[in-house]
């Protein structure tokens, strides 16, 4: 059983670059700070959700005002879908993003260095490990991430 008190290096994340980052080209971008941070890449696609797929992905959100445009955002164009394995996943990638607003957002994180706004600001990353487990089951159903095993903690095997 994994101790509560050692980071995972197994644990995965999702991360998505919002229309406005496909839009701005910056998938290779993103995907590249990950990728070089040590992250692995086990899943990715290009893709169109539904109203639906949105309105689940952001549920807990549903009562905020700005909700109805929020999904109008994520609905106007294509998204960029990733899961990303590697030590601490979720707080990491949190941290690379920085603040949901990018104002506050240090330079070096990815919304601080590539947004300005709140309402367009990139980039999506889990928030807490049972999230990112929900959200990965959302976007990449079951059967269909080419990874099974742990590739994160192989690698980290072969170098202990
Ligand atoms: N006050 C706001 N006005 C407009 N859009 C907002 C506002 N607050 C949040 N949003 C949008 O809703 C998204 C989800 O809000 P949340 O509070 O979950 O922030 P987050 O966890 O940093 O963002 P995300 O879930 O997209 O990673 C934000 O990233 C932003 O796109």
């Amino acid at each position: 059983m994994s101790n509560p008190n050692e980071p995972n290096i197994a644990e995965r994340t999702y991360i998505m670059v919002k229309p406005d980052g496909v839009d701005r080209g910056l998938i290779g971008e993103i995907l590249s700070r990950f990728e070089k941070r040590g992250f692995k890449l086990i899943a990715a696609k290009l893709a169109r959700p539904s109203k639906a797929t949105l309105e689940q992905h952001y549920a807990d959100l549903r009562e905020r005002p700005f909700f109805p445009g929020l999904i109008n955002y994520m609905l106007s164009g294509p998204v960029f879908c990733m899961v990303l394995e590697g030590l601490d996943a979720v707080k990491t990638g949190r941290a690379m993003l920085g603040t949901t607003n990018p104002l506050q957002s240090a330079p070096g994180t990815i919304r601080g260095d590539f947004s300005l706004v709140t309402g367009r600001n990139i980039c999506h990353g889990s928030d807490t490990v049972a999230n990112a487990e929900k959200e990965i089951a959302l976007w990449f159903p079951e059967g269909t991430l080419p990874y099974s095993l742990s590739q994160a903690a192989m690698i980290y095997e072969i170098k202990n």
